[in-house]
């Protein structure tokens, strides 16, 4: 059988399982975290003390000091993906994620480009991008299915153009 799409290993990520759909006609293929992983509450510094006081009927005022920005935290798979040149990967969040762990996707939904698989930089390492909007820090264990990952097709314009080449991934191709 010619290869078309498919998972594989990254090559520093040897226990790692593949991605695997769940049900007989689930579109995701599920993915593991490859590592233990803390998701840090946005309402860690400042803003949760204010909410925690004004909870207890206190007054406290919010002053730009108390506050500070907590960035999304990117989760490691273990893996790449491969797949033909018009199609993507689309990762997806869990709906369960946010129902029973307060976690978000910060860019709603990942695009694996297909030029991303081998890249120089990182090999093609997929990573899913989490915000955690609860009141207290999330560990996410190893092994733990934290998202979802849909292979689909994409079309292209007629004025069609491309200005580089790929060599990694969350910002690589410039601003
Ligand atoms: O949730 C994500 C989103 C992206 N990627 C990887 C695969 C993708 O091919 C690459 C670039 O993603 P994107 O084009 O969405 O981000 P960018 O900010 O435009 O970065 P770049 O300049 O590298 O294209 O980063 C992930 O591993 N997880
Ligand atoms: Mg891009």
């Amino acid at each position: 059988m010619s290869k078309l799409r498919g998972f594989e290993k990254v090559t520093t990520f040897k226990d790692v399982n593949l991605p695997v759909r769940a049900t007989k006609n689930a579109a995701g293929y599920d993915f593991e975290a490859a590592v233990d992983v803390v998701i840090p509450t946005i309402w860690k510094q400042g803003i949760g003390t204010v909410l925690k006081a004004a909870l207890k009927g206190d007054a406290v005022l919010l002053d730009e000091k108390m506050v500070k920005e907590v960035k999304p935290v990117l989760v490691s798979t273990g893996i790449k993906a491969y797949m033909g040149e018009d199609e993507f990967l689309q990762l997806c969040n869990r709906s369960s994620n946010p129902l029973k762990n307060f976690l978000l996707l910060g860019n709603g939904v990942g695009v694996i480009d297909s030029d991303y698989y081998d890249n120089a930089d990182n090999e093609g390492h997929i990573m899913f991008q989490f915000i955690n909007f609860g009141l207290t820090d999330k560990v996410i264990k190893k092994g733990e299915r934290i998202g979802q990952g849909i292979f689909l097709p994409f079309l292209k314009a007629d004025q069609d153009v491309t200005v580089g080449e790929r060599t990694g991934g969350f910002g690589s191709s410039g601003k």
